[in-house]
């Protein structure tokens, strides 16, 4: 009789795949070789740890996600590359040279009076304390997101992934929100130099009023943001009658949601909108900024969401639809989680599937005490009324009517 077979006598064979990158589900080795262009870039540095480390609100967060993905055996996946280190002609793109010039200066610590009535004037007062190194912070994130966004322009890869960009909030001329640097308007600037439609679509639980404000008047960029909107509520801005101006008008789209509002039916409603911007602006890139302070357990105590409803929003988008894409982090306080949503998003668009245990590594007891990668809505009510999210759609769907594709 035959010699059973014996795959372990044959070398490792390198299978070749369609663009998929199924990862081994224990050590998430490479099983199959994935063409360089179809690949995730992924932008990454200690120093830009180190500084991310720093930030006020979120210490410690961006070393928590790194190396979660790094335990989970992602980082095999992608191609690793560091930031950019900006000029302060890059951050002058978008950013004034006075507000550019006051981070620079505000680079060493020293707190004195002086600096307090120049602060106040741009925005560094009690919102956005002022970091130590906060114009190095502000480079190498801005560097990072610019580094992914070039790897899309030179084609390098068609997913790029800056974890440590996404600040919103910050404006032309000042600090807003916890944001220093307005990185994802850098980035979608880098993007306009080859691609001519970029839709923004921003799933962070703060409306994205720093991208909105920077390109309401041009058709050149849809913006897109999906949001808790409700009186008091920061920054305030973002209602559904938001839509942008002059030849921007109709090319700022608002989701104003409300408290209590979970996965399927957050789903439900991001397809209905997104189908509608794929079809009636077809877009050529699409840039997503993926704040996870939207998620069940975070201290904002505002949305119901988990990882595993986030992630199936960006794979509609990003697998589904092909394009050139750009993931940024953003909002999330309940760090483990928002270390456990990033690692599941970043499986997600490179076709892996994680174990639901979290791996050991350096972070590994800020998991516990399930150790878990999902996390479980709460039992909060929900104020999304299927009445209000039907006006709601009903509202956006009559202002797309007058966009055609670009
Ligand atoms: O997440 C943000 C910014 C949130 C923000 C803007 C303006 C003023 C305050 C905040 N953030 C907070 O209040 C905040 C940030 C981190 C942690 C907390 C906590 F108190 F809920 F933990 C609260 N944008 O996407
Ligand atoms: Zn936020």
């Amino acid at each position: 009789p035959l010699k059973p077979f014996n795959r372990q006598a044959l070398p490792r064979l390198k299978r070749r795949s369609f663009g998929a990158t199924r990862c081994d589900s224990t050590t998430g080795d490479k099983i199959n070789q994935v063409s360089s262009s179809s690949g995730v870039v992924y932008v990454h540095s200690e120093q830009l740890i180190r500084l991310c480390d720093t930030l006020l609100k979120v210490p410690k967060r961006a070393g928590m996600v790194h190396s979660l993905l790094e335990a989970y055996g992602l980082l095999q996946n992608m191609t690793v590359l560091p930031p950019h280190r900006t000029t302060k002609e890059d951050l002058t793109v978008f950013h004034s040279q006075d507000f550019v010039d006051c981070l620079e200066r505000l680079n060493q610590e020293d707190d004195s009076e002086k600096n307090e009535e120049l602060k106040q004037q741009f925005g560094l007062g009690y919102d956005c304390p002022t970091i130590p190194h906060v114009f190095d912070f502000v480079c190498l994130a801005a560097g990072a997101t610019l580094r992914a966004a070039q790897a899309l322009v030179n084609g390098e890869s068609r997913v790029a992934i800056n974890w440590c960009g996404g600040w919103h909030h910050a404006k032309r001329d000042e600090a807003s929100g916890f944001c220093y640097v307005n990185d994802v308007v850098l980035g979608i600037l880098k993007l306009r130099e080859k691609f001519d439609r970029v839709l923004y679509l921003d799933l962070d639980l703060h409306h994205g009023d720093g991208v909105e404000d920077a390109f309401c008047y041009t058709p050149k960029v849809l913006t897109c943001s999906f949001h808790k909107y409700c009186p008091g509520f920061f920054p305030g801005t973002g209602s559904v009658d938001d839509v942008g101006i002059g030849k921007g008008k109709f090319y700022s789209v608002n989701v104003p949601l409300k408290d209590g509002i979970q996965d399927n039916q957050y789903f439900s409603v991001f397809c209905r909108v997104v189908d509608q911007l794929k079809q009636c602006y077809n877009p050529s890139a699409i840039v997503v900024q993926c704040g996870a302070d939207t998620l069940a357990d975070d201290p904002m105590q505002s949305f119901n969401m988990t990882p595993t409803g986030l992630a199936r929003c960006l794979h509609h988008v990003v697998s589904a639809w092909q394009l050139p894409t750009l993931l940024l982090g953003g909002g999330g306080y309940r760090l483990a989680n928002t270390a456990r949503c990033w690692a599941n998003l970043t499986a997600t668009v490179l076709g892996c599937r994680l174990p639901a245990e979290i791996p050991e590594h350096e972070h590994f007891l800020e998991y516990g005490p399930d150790y878990q990668l999902d996390v479980s809505p709460t039992h909060r009510p929900n104020l999304n009324t299927d009445e209000y999210i039907e006006k709601t759609i009903a509202a956006i769907t009559e202002n797309l009517e007058k966009i055609s594709d670009g």
